[in-house]
């Protein structure tokens, strides 16, 4: 379970009278939920996210994901959370010296699973994003939406519960964001949580939970249809 208490979030360099980030924000999701982030750019989509990965601290209130208490995790904490978490972040860019296999392999064997078992592992995920076909491959010869899902399959090799995912589709086709979207669903559907930034209409139209967030706020239910003409 993820629980946002009261939380701002004002980064270093921001001035008091600066916008937060994140402002006040109140939310909870629930196991297994599937929820995608929505909101303008600099809404605190990514800011939101990082929180719960302790990536970044609260300013006030606080974040609190299966019981553990993010802002007073302590350092030597942190590898503890993101055993639990899959996380699908800009900066997590797959490795491109080596192939698709040992990208997905090495979040298993950095925690010192034998190699036999992360391969068998690995291929798994690979075969679950359906590019098993191209374990052998290194990542620049795959398309972006390829690179995607392996980095997909990287973020679920360990089994986490909870699945951060921020802006998976960016810059992607719609034939390869559907089969991003597709692969994370697979996984919410096998009880994994998913929570997802996108700015994607296709997909924000037919969820079933999504967050709005606007100038680090969150706004409630559905943004306001446009006003009517009153007529004359
Ligand atoms: N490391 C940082 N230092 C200072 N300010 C930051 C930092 N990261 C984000 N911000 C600011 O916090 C606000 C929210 O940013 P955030 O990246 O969370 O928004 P976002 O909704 O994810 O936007 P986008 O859709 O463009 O990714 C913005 O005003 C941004 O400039």
């Amino acid at each position: 379970m993820i629980e946002f208490a009261n939380v701002t979030k004002q980064y270093a360099g921001h001035g008091a009278s600066s916008h937060s980030a994140l402002r006040d924000v109140s939310l909870t999701v629930a196991k297994g939920e599937l929820v995608y982030l929505a909101g303008p750019s600099g809404a605190g989509k990514s800011t939101l996210l990082k929180l719960i990965a302790a990536m970044e601290r609260p300013s006030a209130g606080t974040v609190t994901v299966n019981g553990t208490d993010i802002g007073r995790l302590k350092h030597a904490g942190i590898p503890f959370l993101r055993r639990n978490l899959g996380l699908i972040f800009q900066q997590q860019r797959l490795l491109t010296d080596r192939s698709v296999l040992a990208n997905v392999m090495m979040p298993m064997l950095v925690t010192g699973l034998p190699r036999a078992q992360s391969e068998d592992r690995a291929r798994a995920a690979l075969d679950k994003v359906g590019l098993l076909d191209r374990a052998a491959a290194h990542p620049l010869a795959l398309s972006g939406g390829e690179q995607q899902r392996v980095s997909i399959a990287r973020a679920i090799v360990n089994r986490p519960q909870i699945i951060l995912a921020d802006e998976p589709t960016a810059n992607l086709d719609r034939a390869s964001a559907t089969k991003v979207f597709d692969a994370l669903r697979a996984f919410n559907k096998v009880g994994v949580t998913c929570l997802i930034s996108t700015h994607d209409e296709h997909v924000l139209d037919s969820a079933t939970r999504v967050i709005h967030l606007r100038q680090g706020m969150l706004q409630d239910g559905v943004p306001a249809a446009p006003a009517q003409e009153v007529a004359p």
